[in-house]
């Protein structure tokens, strides 16, 4: 007679638990490269007769220069829009990025652009302080945030404004990354916004998630008014996600635009780019910490360790083979999903992209332990602790 010691049922319940969420991430695959291939880039069809656009209210909020700045901020005076403001908005007197829009405001005249220097103070998120001068007196019924990092293509703002249709109270975008240069950084992070992330990124909003990010967000101003402005998500980081959150309850629906958001900052290192996604792991554990404790589970590597393991114990298969084809497999999903995202000829080869996205999924699972190991969030200059739920208290300036 079978009998079922209790290691022996811990480690049989454990690898079937494995294969499950195994087969779950191969569908998690398919899906989101179906979902990808047949909602970005597609322009939404509209009726002959569709009213004129609304008029959108950009903030921008600034800090610091980079060398992409003056490239990026220009491509918001080009754009193929009727209606719309841009309200720069910079903290400290003597920013550098005030001369580099002092220069577009010199260059483009007929644009209504405006700059604002100086914070209000309103909570703790340094971004929003930031904001509050621009968004006191935005006047259009729009309004978009948007990171100073982020590039505009001509028909990008249309198509957000298009997908904000009637039930519709927020429209945000896919992070995805420019072709920028051939350092290994700006590859990875390109790799990693057109890989793991996208995938993440569009099967939360598949799965109707909260999943909203703050670097480029349109947004009922009349919604935000409703529960007292941009100043009450002040005592938040993640800001991006309170906002959605809001609306949620409220009834109303977020879309992701056809268009993913480009990022385009440049001249920063490694270090700067780990530590970026530390900060967002440590903000995602501390307001949706059963997904966030899952991640590692979800990458390549350890969830193919542990497949492998499951396969063997239960069906004797050879974990080297059940390895090796998990990880070209996964390779195959993630190059297609890039090649999506990304939507047009490709400055790397698939070898570059084989080494680099290899070398990215080795650093995921250090990268979330050395999350963990230090809650402190440190921010540009600032150092905030977050408490669980997302409630933020400034620490310090770094
Ligand atoms: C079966 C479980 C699977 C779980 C798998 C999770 C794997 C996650 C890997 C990547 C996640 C990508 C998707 C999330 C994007 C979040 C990016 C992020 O962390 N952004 C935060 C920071 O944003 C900046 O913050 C400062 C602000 O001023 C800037 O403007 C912002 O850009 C952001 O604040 C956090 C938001 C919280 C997002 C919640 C994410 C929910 C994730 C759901 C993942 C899908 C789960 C599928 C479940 C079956
Ligand atoms: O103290 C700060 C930190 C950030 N920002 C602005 O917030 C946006 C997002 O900043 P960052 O790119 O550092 O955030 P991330 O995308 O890395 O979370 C940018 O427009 C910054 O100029 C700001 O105004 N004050």
């Amino acid at each position: 007679m079978f009998r079922c010691f209790p290691s022996t049922c811990v480690l049989y319940g454990a690898s079937i638990l494995i294969i499950f969420f195994w087969c779950l991430m191969w569908m998690h695959h398919v899906i989101t490269i179906i979902y990808a291939k047949s909602k970005l880039y597609k322009k939404l069809k509209l009726c002959p007769e569709s009213p004129s656009y609304v008029g959108v209210s950009i903030i921008k909020p600034l800090m610091g220069f980079d060398p992409n700045l003056l490239s990026n901020l220009e491509t918001f005076f080009t754009m193929d829009y009727d209606c719309y403001e841009i309200l720069f908005c910079v903290a400290e007197e003597g920013d550098p990025a005030i001369k580099v829009v002092n220069s577009l405001l010199d260059k483009f005249p007929t644009v209504d652009a405006k700059l604002f220097v100086g914070n209000s103070v309103v909570g703790v998120n340094p971004k929003i302080n930031n904001m509050q001068s621009g968004y006191s007196v935005a006047k259009h019924p729009l309004i978009l945030i948007s990171d100073s990092g982020i590039r505009m293509k001509p028909d990008t703002l249309k198509d957000m404004v298009e997908h904000m249709t009637d039930k519709v109270g927020l429209v945000h975008q896919l992070p995805f990354v420019c072709d920028k240069d051939d350092s290994l950084v700006s590859i990875m992070e390109q790799i990693f916004f057109g890989t793991c992330h996208a995938r993440f990124y569009l099967l939360a909003n598949l799965l109707n998630l909260n999943c909203v990010t703050g670097m480029s967000l349109l947004v009922r101003k009349s919604l935000l008014d409703e529960v007292g402005g941009l100043q009450s998500f002040g005592s938040y980081l993640a800001e991006d996600f309170f906002i959605g959150k809001s609306l949620r309850d409220r009834g109303w629906k977020l879309q992701v635009s056809a268009y993913p958001a480009l990022q385009n900052a440049t001249g920063y290192g490694m270090d700067y780019f780990r530590n970026r996604l530390k900060r967002w792991i440590k903000l995602r554990l501390k307001m949706v910490p059963f997904v966030t404790f899952l991640e590692p589970f979800t990458q390549s590597l350890l969830i193919g360790f542990l497949a492998s393991w499951a396969g063997t114990y239960l069906f004797a298969w050879n974990p080297v083979a059940v390895f090796m084809v998990h990880i070209f497999l996964w390779f195959i999903c993630d190059w297609t999903m890039f090649t999506i995202v990304h939507n047009g000829p490709l400055r790397i080869s698939r070898f570059v992209f084989l080494v680099v996205w290899l070398l990215r999924e080795v650093d995921s699972n250090f990268l979330f332990m050395s999350a963990l190991a230090d809650p402190s969030i440190v921010w540009r200059d600032k150092a905030f602790r977050v408490s669980w739920g997302g409630l933020t208290e400034k620490i310090t300036e770094k």
